[in-house]
């Protein structure tokens, strides 16, 4: 049996925050703001394996008026996630995420982020794709305002 679901997610720049994408620090003069560490790609993924698995989003399973997520590390709560995908007996098929910022250039940081994000669902690099592109200074995007990001992934369950 074969499941889809697909996350899109926005969180706006600040300074004097870190910026962490798909559990990778990078290096970069302002950061995204948010009730967690605000990391936009893996809780576009979390929404997306949400979705594959119909058990609704990110905010209804850990919602911003709870103070123990508060600063959380938003790659534990992809973990939490993903233990109910593997409980319902389901492997990764395949992920494709996009990050949406004018800046900073992802090329140099997708591998370190394509291995955390597969470690994250024990799944193989060859299952896992992540894409950027700018949005040619358009929109909130396009003058640096935040990012966005959005992701589709398959799930895959063994019917015997
Ligand atoms: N933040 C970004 C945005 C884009 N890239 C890479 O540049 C390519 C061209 O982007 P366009 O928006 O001009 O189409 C894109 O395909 C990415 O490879 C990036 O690294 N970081
Ligand atoms: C992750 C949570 C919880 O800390 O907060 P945020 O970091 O604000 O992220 P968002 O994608 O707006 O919503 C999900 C939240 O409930």
């Amino acid at each position: 049996m074969i499941r889809v679901g697909q996350g899109f997610d926005v969180h706006q720049f600040a300074q004097d925050r870190p910026l962490i994408l798909g559990g990778v620090n990078i290096p970069y003069s302002k950061g995204l703001v948010g009730h967690s560490d605000a990391d936009v790609l893996l809780h576009t993924i979390t929404d997306a394996v949400l979705g594959a698995l119909g058990k609704g989003d990110i905010g209804t399973h850990f919602p911003d008026t709870d103070p123990r997520y508060e600063g959380a590390d938003s790659a534990e709560l992809l973990r939490q996630v993903w233990r109910m995908a593997v409980e319902a007996g389901y492997v990764l098929g395949n992920l494709d995420a996009t990050v949406i910022a004018q800046k900073p250039k992802m090329a140099p940081h997708i591998p370190a982020i394509r291995e955390r994000v597969a470690q994250l669902l024990q799944a193989d690099l060859s299952d896992i794709n992540i894409k950027a592109t700018t949005t040619e200074r358009l929109g909130f995007t396009g003058r640096e305002e935040g990012i966005a990001s959005m992701a589709v992934v398959c799930l895959v369950k063994k019917v015997v």
